[in-house]
């Protein structure tokens, strides 16, 4: 097993095929890095989101309005055109969030701090531990409504 023994819990040694050399992957967050690692892998992740609530969100109400009446079918057509604005470099989500999210996470232009598995919304959980540091995701469905999330630790 080489110096596979010698690595701290939840952390693997691979080898980069571009670069011919070894790097370490922290197998409960799927980040990577060149060091070789001296602390046991964390297994929290810090993310943003904006969230969208419709007539079918367990709780059709936020601080922006009492009573969301937007069906499930606007509130994604909304959120994909922030998505956009988002990934053409129009505006930041943390801004964007800051006014349009429905989350109350909005005062803090969306960002959730950090958490572990078993502590969100299964799909929101999972979306996030697929993506990479600094990558935002595609719509995703919970009970509260719909988001887009940007992982950022
Ligand atoms: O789903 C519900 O029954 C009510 N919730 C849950 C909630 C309500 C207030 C504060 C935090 C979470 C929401 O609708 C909700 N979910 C979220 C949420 C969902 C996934 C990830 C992060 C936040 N935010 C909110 C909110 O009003 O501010």
């Amino acid at each position: 097993m080489g110096d596979q023994e010698d690595l701290p819990e939840g952390w693997e040694k691979r080898v980069s095929k571009s670069q011919g050399r070894a790097y370490y992957l922290n197998v409960h967050t799927k980040q990577s890095q060149w060091e070789k690692p001296t602390d046991a892998a964390t297994s929290q992740v810090r993310c943003s989101h904006l969230l969208v609530k419709h007539v079918g969100s367990r709780r059709p109400s936020s601080w922006k309005q009492d009573k969301i009446t937007r069906t499930q079918e606007e509130a994604l057509e909304l959120l994909n055109d922030f998505r956009q604005r988002i990934v053409s470099g129009e505006v930041t989500l943390a801004v964007l969030a800051a006014t349009e999210s429905d989350c109350s996470s909005a005062r803090k232009g969306g960002d959730l701090g950090f958490f572990g598995p078993g502590q969100m919304q299964k799909p929101f959980e999972e979306a996030t531990f697929k993506l990479k540091v600094g990558e935002l995701s595609e719509p995703v469905f919970t009970d509260s409504g719909i988001h887009i999330i940007l992982r950022t630790g």
